[in-house]
């Protein structure tokens, strides 16, 4: 039995099981709040199915499918369940692609006819007398390649899933995958069928940032099989974070409910903010809060939250070191001023971070004026660009200098185009491997060349073919600084583009065209940043996580108004109240976004919360936070209080 099985069952716990054990099973909804044991009743009902089916369900050959956010959260999972044959733990790619590998008849005329139609689009397009030659002249560019890539996939044996989709090579990307996947589930009664009877149950975590097409699919499998069939999400609206997130699932007819009102994660201070900050949402209030047990008897644990509401015109480590001293007086908590990791920072403005760990350039080109694809996937580097195999060369190098030749065999294994079997061609085996090592000692190199750029890296990884290189940056390397005449439909890059087509539009080529001209010197503090080995973290990177003690960094001057606003949340209540009202009648906006973003990032602590807030006018904001009742006065701390201690 694992250790969170083991813990003490709730109300909800005691639903679920009902869910599984019906005749047939019930699908259902769970929905509560930051700790509230979402992951733990997860993995309970995991369990819970192998107990009560598990037997029949080998015979069978069945799984249970549990979906989660990140590989990460796959990886604590499994490490919880200890029942590998019986349950099927991964993301939503890696199990769309599970259920989808063995159509591969479907997949070739999904693929065909989805280059066929873009194709058609592209011939029957009508110029007006306005438009320029350049644009026609790329049209028929366009036109070339469509023809080309549907040649090649009509000739391809098989489909793969890799990064981006390669037609000619026959590799499907992320978000054709999804769109593969979804297409077959909503037009294929026969895939639906298949699916469920290989995977009569499927658990999918954090549902409120699940595609909304994902639930839709899931929910048609459901209705066909509801008779042998139990589709359970686990999620809080509350905790969208990402912008393509379903948010609240709409219950369908005979699912059930359930929720958990308990709080076990944040001591009381925290849960307090925790529902003062839900209060402005959706209202749900916690209850309980973390507890330890005081000569054997279980007592609530106090702890501490408070906001530094500060000037922006100091040093911001300086503040923040003075901060820290404070708090460890403050709490008699020496925890406050240990090393960094301690004390898990969140910087909610990322500029400062990559100013301070030097990938400001990086920063700026898929930030600024980016789409907002960009941006938000420059914080957990899940955007195409910085995603795609050749600008994650910093493993490679890491392992190079590390002398583990073991692992920097392992990633070129898998990503060095030379050292696939259709790429195996060019010299005996010895010289491949001579000519590989020599590419690698080079970038090795270059990537600490201050005089190198993005543009030297990738045209390097190119030339040598060390690493593979998705097919939108070589055009953009091909193009250089004229990348946005080149705005070529792709089907992924749109798709990838999510609400703004940042994979294709112009201000997504000209974000390219800016990365492409960093420093390469920036990658390897950018990669470190990502994979959270710095002190500092995205809120993304912290999903489902808790730390003793969180101190969340805000900076109203270096905010991106558009996105977040910290000054709406955290001010009188009359600066949110058009966009409150928006918000009821369904428009997610910038006050909406921050306060769940807020609310994920205070809820990660379990004893101590400080937010360093730093603003132009420090005494009035301080004002305004303690009107906005999210905060009581005495925890509301200005400079003046810090320097008299
Ligand atoms: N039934 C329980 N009894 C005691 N402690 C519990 C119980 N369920 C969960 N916990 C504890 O509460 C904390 C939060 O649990 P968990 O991570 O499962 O919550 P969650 O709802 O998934 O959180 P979040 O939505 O914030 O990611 C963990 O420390 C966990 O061990």
């Amino acid at each position: 039995m694992s250790r969170r099985a083991t813990s003490r069952d709730t109300d909800a716990d005691r639903e679920l099981l009902d869910c599984i054990t019906a005749t047939p099973p019930q699908s259902f909804m769970v929905t509560a709040g930051a700790g509230s044991g979402k992951t733990t009743s997860l993995i309970k009902a995991l369990e819970r199915v192998i107990e009560k089916h598990g037997e029949s369900m080998l015979m069978r050959r069945q799984r249970v499918a549990c979906i989660t956010y990140t590989e990460v959260a796959a990886n604590e999972i499994r490490e919880d369940v200890a029942a590998e044959n019986l349950v099927h733990v991964s993301t939503i790619h890696s199990f769309y692609w599970t259920i989808a590998s063995t159509f591969q008849a479907d997949i070739k005329v999904w693929v065909l006819k989805g280059l066929q139609e873009h194709l058609d689009g592209l011939v029957s397009k009508v110029f007006g007398p306005k438009v320029q030659q350049k644009t026609k002249d790329k049209n028929k560019k366009d036109q070339a390649r469509y023809k080309k890539y549907l040649e090649a996939a009509s000739r391809v044996p098989s489909f793969r899933y890799g990064v981006a989709s390669d037609y000619d090579d026959g590799v499907l990307g992320h978000e054709d995958i999804l769109k593969l996947c979804n297409y077959l589930l909503r037009h294929k009664p026969l895939f639906r069928r298949v699916v469920a009877l290989n995977f009569p149950f499927i658990f999918i975590d954090e549902s409120q940032d699940t595609f909304p097409e994902v639930v839709e699919s899931f929910k048609m499998l459901e209705a066909q099989m509801r008779d042998r069939f139990c589709l359970g999400f686990f999620g809080d609206p509350m905790q969208k974070i990402y912008l393509r997130g379903a948010g609240k699932i709409v219950l369908e007819d005979g699912w059930k409910a359930i929720t958990k009102p308990e709080n076990f994660r944040c001591a009381q201070s925290i849960l307090r903010v925790a529902n003062a900050i839900r209060k402005e949402g959706d209202g749900l209030q916690q209850v309980g809060g973390l507890h330890e047990l005081v000569d054997g008897v279980s007592q609530p644990v106090e702890g501490s939250a408070r906001i530094f509401v500060l000037p922006n015109t100091g040093d911001r480590q300086a503040a923040l070191s003075q901060l820290r001293a404070w708090s460890a007086a403050a709490n008699e908590d020496d925890g406050w001023v240990k090393p960094e990791d301690a004390v898990k920072i969140l910087v909610i403005v990322h500029r400062i971070a990559a100013k301070r760990l030097g990938w400001a350039g990086i920063y700026s080109a898929l930030n600024d004026q980016a789409p907002t694809s960009f941006k938000q996937g420059l914080l957990d580097g899940t955007c195409w660009p910085v995603r795609q195999p050749g600008l994650r060369c910093s493993p490679l190098v890491h392992a190079v200098d590390c002398g583990d030749e073991f692992a920097a065999m392992n990633i070129l294994r898998e990503h060095c185009p030379r050292l696939q079997p259709e790429g195996a061609a060019g010299g005996s085996v010895p010289t491949v491997l001579k000519e590989i090592r020599g590419a690698t000692i080079a970038l090795q190199g270059m990537i600490r060349d201050p005089a190198a750029t993005l543009t030297t890296v990738v045209a390097h990884l190119r030339d040598t073919q060390l690493l593979t290189i998705d097919p939108r940056m070589e055009r953009a390397l091909g193009l250089g600084a004229g990348v946005g005449d080149e705005a070529a439909f792709d089907p992924e890059a749109e798709a990838d583009g999510g609400e703004e087509g940042a994979g294709s539009s112009p201000t997504a080529d000209l974000s390219v065209a800016k990365l492409l001209q960093c420093p390469a010197a920036e990658l390897l503090p950018y990669a470190l940043y990502v994979a959270e080995g710095s002190p500092f973290a995205t809120q993304h990177g912290v999903k489902g996580a808790q730390f003793d003690r969180v101190l969340v960094v805000m900076d109203e001057e270096e905010s991106d108004y558009n996105l977040y606003d910290y000054e709406k949340v955290l001010s009188e209540k009359q600066a949110s109240a058009d966009d409150r009202k928006a918000f009821e009648t369904g428009n997610d906006n910038t006050w909406s976004r921050t306060l769940r973003l807020m609310y994920v990032c205070c809820t990660r602590a379990k004893r101590g919360l400080a937010l360093a807030f730093f603003v132009a006018n420090p005494e009035a904001t301080a004002a305004h936070i303690v009107a906005s009742g999210i905060f009581p006065k005495g925890s509301v701390v200005t400079q003046d209080i810090l320097d008299v201690a």
